[in-house]
């Protein structure tokens, strides 16, 4: 788990101190790395909701529609990786613009979900959590640690 690793206290929301030195010189540990709190969904829900509210594009932003453009996002995403090899985490040899492409595009996928989950009249935030709750009574840690079977493919 992420959370025991590092110890420096120090959290890195991906800004521009970490550039040089993803591991920590004396431990070789990865650093740790977490979101900034803000913006929550609903903030990004509501921020949206204005965007598309102020240029009378509702219209256009139906259920459907939000999914094409976020598939299509997704394949921006997959763009940046393609032909590239294994990436490891980090990106290690990945350029400050490719790594702001990657935000971008990700910011993207993020903003349509959202609000395709807004149109759907999905509570993102709560939903992920009672499937989250699903995946763990699916996925018990002492039946599966280490393994990456489908759940299909235990037979206690
Ligand atoms: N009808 C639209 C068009 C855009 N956007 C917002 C949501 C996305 O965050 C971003 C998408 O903009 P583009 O369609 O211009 O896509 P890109 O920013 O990826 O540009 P490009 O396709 O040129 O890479 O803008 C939106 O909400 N509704």
């Amino acid at each position: 788990s992420n959370q025991l690793l590092g110890g420096t206290g120090k959290s890195d929301h991906g800004a521009a101190s970490s550039h040089s030195t993803a591991h920590n010189s004396k431990t070789e540990q990865p650093q740790r790395f977490t979101f900034s709190p803000e913006p929550t969904m609903e903030d990004i829900r509501r921020m949206q909701a204005e965007f598309t509210d102020e240029r009378d594009w509702n219209q256009f932003h139906q259920p459907r529609n939000l999914l094409l453009a976020m598939v299509g996002e997704v394949g921006e995403v997959s763009e940046l990786f393609q032909w590239r090899g294994e990436v490891a985490e980090g990106l290690p040899g990945w350029t400050e613009s490719e790594r702001e492409q990657l935000a971008h595009e990700l910011s993207d996928v993020m903003i349509y979900l959202v609000e395709l989950a807004e149109k759907c009249r999905v509570d993102l935030p709560q939903a992920v959590l009672r499937k989250m709750a699903l995946n763990k009574l699916k996925y018990p840690a002492s039946k599966v640690h280490g393994s990456a079977k489908k759940y299909t493919e235990y037979k206690d």
